[in-house]
């Protein structure tokens, strides 16, 4: 089996024929997160923590060999113990100076020093964390100015290759290229206005080929480079800015020839084309590029022209998803490319065209789920022998012909499946009239609402969730099994709602949650409780760090589903999914309770979705079943109702001229879900880990009453857009980071307050945390919504001062 038909030029070791550009890594068990949260609680030493680092390692790379990645290099470096971006960073040393010294007398960053940067201590904000392109991944931002110094100074990604190869593999370490480490990069606080980070390009290479160096000398024959920054219209790095960097990048660590003090480099181009970047990165002087062609457009033949000499990685499996491979189409992209290669002097390879870590490790493991549904699947594991398969085609198609034909014949079976096209659902997303998408004047609105609500100034309120307790997770995880009946489940979720509502009583908020102990996760929830979705049991995909969550599966048509649910055994709540909850919640207090929704944006976004049609179609079927929940809030007496948008940014296309037309549809699909609501009915939305500034306008078009955005963490530079744009419905930047265990002070607060008053106009604002506090424990949380409080009222004494 061998792909190298026109064995490249330069190239003293051959690419191998297939790949993944990258793979899980939080553990088939999530033994990564237990080992590092371990640690982190100070029950676990770090000898534990690296011996459990060692054998996540080596399972993987034992796994990968066994599933077909057995050629030298195959395999890619997949260990990170918290982030990608910060592993690069510290390797290079650019950390930023607010933290102090952080290197230890050998001028190293070690591990404490590395999750320092990570989670923050008394001191410090962790490094801010932001969405990995349009994936539900994120990643730490580095913070870059004219001060900041680079030096190698960490070796791990090197000792992670040795230890492979001490165990008998060779495998392709893998870094965040320099061109995107810089683009994703802000500037330092101590930064000149405007400076960009790019600027720093030239003082970062040397460590990048001392590096690469390392990593030759101690036998890597390639290391992979990921420019995904290379696919996207980034602000602040103009196309023309892009391709410079590329060609100053590349001729730099290309500079020493192969084999003299360095590896071959492969350049990966994840999650899209490279449209315009494509000629820069083929002029430069890399081994290898990796393109995504699942997503991304084949390159013209007069671009392919230019790749002469390199071997090309098609990434023809989808990497980023989790649908069964179509292979016959895959095999035609392979042979427009295998005849291009041959006529050009290109080698062609076959991969994934992201790294698998945004899927599951294995579809064999979800043996519950229906066999029909399971066919139609590939997770991590399977897309590795997707791509073998691949491999074999190009090398031999003939050999593979069967595997073809059962992928085209399970593809045609999925199409026809029950449930996947049904027309009650067709018929209500066909029937809608532009009359579906809107409410009255906001004017009128926020007077109806006035006279229902009667609000303070700077009114406070949480983002949804409550910490969830073991207790709480216990009782669930107790249901499941059917250890206890649904009664005493509701009863201990009940429980919990009492006290996170008389919490919020004593605490002095103003507009309530019940505290959302019932969901196990905001999407979920309500997958399980939808039509058109499953879930998996051990689908567990890495969030951030060592957070990961379980995508749901959203395979055909959605409805709420018919009948009474399985909770709150009454007829009269049949497909009601959350107003049992919140009206329970209501009836113990005289302030109002939000009901807590998730938007269809967010639905989509967090659920591995269907790719059989366009996701707008899918939005608006979810959006009307949220459409119909509201009414029923309503009709139940709840007058404030929150739909959670968070991934509102997420799914924003990396090109520019692709945004309009999915900044269009995501707003209808919120709007559809939310026009029903009467005037005096209050929405709110909920927006978080992203900036804003970008879709502004989008948010506005929303039209959601009250917006509560993200901000403690970037330190509110929301608040300058909002000023920008002139926003003028109710906002509530957030001023508690949730993301990290450190208590905010009230004066730290105030001062946010203070920020946000300056820039918006007071009667608009509204205090609340970043986030929802489910990641939270009540201890901290208790602390931090009191402080949270007491500035609010020091701020209002303050507007009444003035
Ligand atoms: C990631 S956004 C979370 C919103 C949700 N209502 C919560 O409070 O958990
Ligand atoms: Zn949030």
């Amino acid at each position: 089996m061998n792909a190298q038909h026109t064995p490249a030029q330069n190239q003293p070791v051959p690419f191998p024929s297939a790949t993944v550009l990258g793979y899980p890594r939080i553990g088939r068990r999530r033994e990564l997160k237990k080992a590092v949260e371990a640690f982190w609680s100070g029950s676990s030493s770090e000898a534990a923590l690296l011996a459990a680092a060692e054998s996540i390692q080596l399972a993987t790379v034992r796994r990968l060999a066994e599933l077909g990645l057995t050629a030298p290099s195959a395999i890619p470096g997949t260990f990170s113990f918290y982030d990608q971006v910060l592993d690069t960073l510290v390797a290079l040393g650019g950390i930023p100076a607010r933290f102090g010294n952080l290197h230890d007398a050998g001028g190293r960053l070690g591990l404490d020093a590395y999750f320092t940067l990570a989670r923050g201590n008394a001191e410090q904000q962790p490094l801010e964390m932001t969405k990995w392109f349009d994936t539900n991944y994120h990643y730490l931002v580095p913070e870059i100015g004219p001060e900041t110094r680079f030096s190698l100074s960490s070796e791990r990604v090197v000792e992670e290759f040795s230890l492979a190869k001490a165990n008998g593999t060779v495998t392709r370490p893998y870094l965040v290229g320099p061109v995107t480490l810089l683009a994703l990069s802000k500037a330092s606080d101590g930064a000149p206005a405007g400076f960009a980070p790019l600027s720093r390009l030239d003082d970062l290479l040397p460590v990048y080929s001392e590096l690469l160096g390392k990593l030759a000398a101690a036998g890597a024959a390639w290391v992979q480079l990921d420019e995904p920054a290379l696919v996207a219209d980034l602000d602040g790095l103009s196309p023309h800015e892009a391709s410079t960097a590329v060609e100053r990048a590349y001729a730099a660590l290309t500079a020493t020839p192969v084999g003299e003090g360095r590896p071959a480099i492969l350049l990966s181009a994840p999650y899209g084309s490279l449209g315009e970047q494509t000629a820069a990165v083929a002029a430069t002087g890399v081994e290898a590029v990796a393109i995504d062609v699942f997503k991304g457009a084949l390159p013209s033949a007069a671009e392919l022209a230019l790749f002469s000499g390199k071997t090309l990685v098609a990434g023809v499996v989808d990497g980023h998803n989790i649908w069964r491979n179509d292979l016959a189409a895959s095999a035609q992209k392979l042979d427009a490319l295998r005849t291009a290669g041959a006529e050009h002097g290109f080698a062609v390879a076959v991969a994934t065209s992201t790294s698998t870590f945004h899927v599951p490790h294995d579809v064999d493991e979800e043996q519950q789920l229906d066999a029909g549904l399971r066919s139609w699947l590939a997770f991590a594991d399977q897309k590795v022998g997707e791509v073998a398969t691949l491999a074999a085609y190009l090398a031999d198609p003939a050999s593979v012909q069967d595997e073809i034909d059962e992928a085209t014949r399970v593809i045609a079976s999925r199409a026809q499946a029950p449930g996947v096209r049904r027309p009650e659902v067709r018929q209500r997303t066909g029937a809608l009239t532009d009359a579906d998408f809107s409410r009255s004047d906001f004017a009128a609105r926020a007077a109806a609402q006035e006279e229902v609500l009667a609000l303070p100034p700077l009114p406070t309120t949480t983002i949804g969730s409550f910490p969830q307790t073991s207790e709480v997770r216990g009782a669930r995880a107790r249901l499941t099994k059917g250890a206890i009946d649904a009664a005493e489940y509701e009863a201990l979720m009940k429980d919990e709602i009492k006290r996170v509502v008389d919490l919020q009583e004593e605490l002095g908020f103003d507009v309530l949650v019940h505290g959302e102990p019932e969901r196990n996760d905001m999407v979920q929830y309500f997958a399980e409780n939808l039509d058109g979705f499953d879930v998996t049991v051990h689908g567990w995909v890495q969030s951030y760090g060592s957070r990961c969550t379980r995508p749901s599966i959203l395979w055909g048509d959605v409805s709420r589903q018919a009948g009474p649910s399985i909770l709150w055994g009454d007829a009269s709540s049949a497909a009601a999914i959350t107003v049992p909850w919140t009206t329970y919640a209501q009836s113990l207090t005289d302030k109002p309770v939000k009901g807590m929704l998730t938007g269809p944006v967010t639905i989509l976004a967090w659920s591995f979705v269907r790719d059989d049609q366009p996701l707008a179609e899918t939005a608006n079927q979810v959006a009307l079943a949220l459409r119909d929940e509201i009414a029923d809030l309503e009709a139940a007496g709840i007058k404030v109702i929150q739909v959670d948008e968070p991934a509102l940014r997420e799914l924003l296309p990396l090109r520019r001229a692709d945004q309009a037309d999915y900044l269009d549809w995501s707003v209808k699909s919120f709007r559809l879900a939310t026009a029903g609501a009467a005037d005096s009915t209050q929405v709110h939305t909920h927006l978080c880990y992203s900036e804003f500034g970008a879709i502004i306008d989008a948010i506005d078009a929303l039209d959601a009453d009250v917006t509560s955005i993200e901000a403690a963490r970037s330190r509110m530079e929301v608040v300058n857009d909002l000023e920008a744009h002139g926003f003028g419905r109710g906002v509530g930047p957030g001023v508690y980071d949730i993301h990290s265990p450190r208590v905010p002070s009230q004066e730290e607060i105030e001062d946010l307050l203070a920020t946000a008053v300056a820039h918006v106009p007071a009667r608009q604002l509204w205090v609340n945390p970043d986030c929802g506090l489910k990641t939270r424990g009540y201890a901290e949380t208790e602390a931090s919504l009191r402080n949270l409080v007491r500035a609010t009222r020091a701020a209002r004494a303050a507007l009444v001062a003035v």
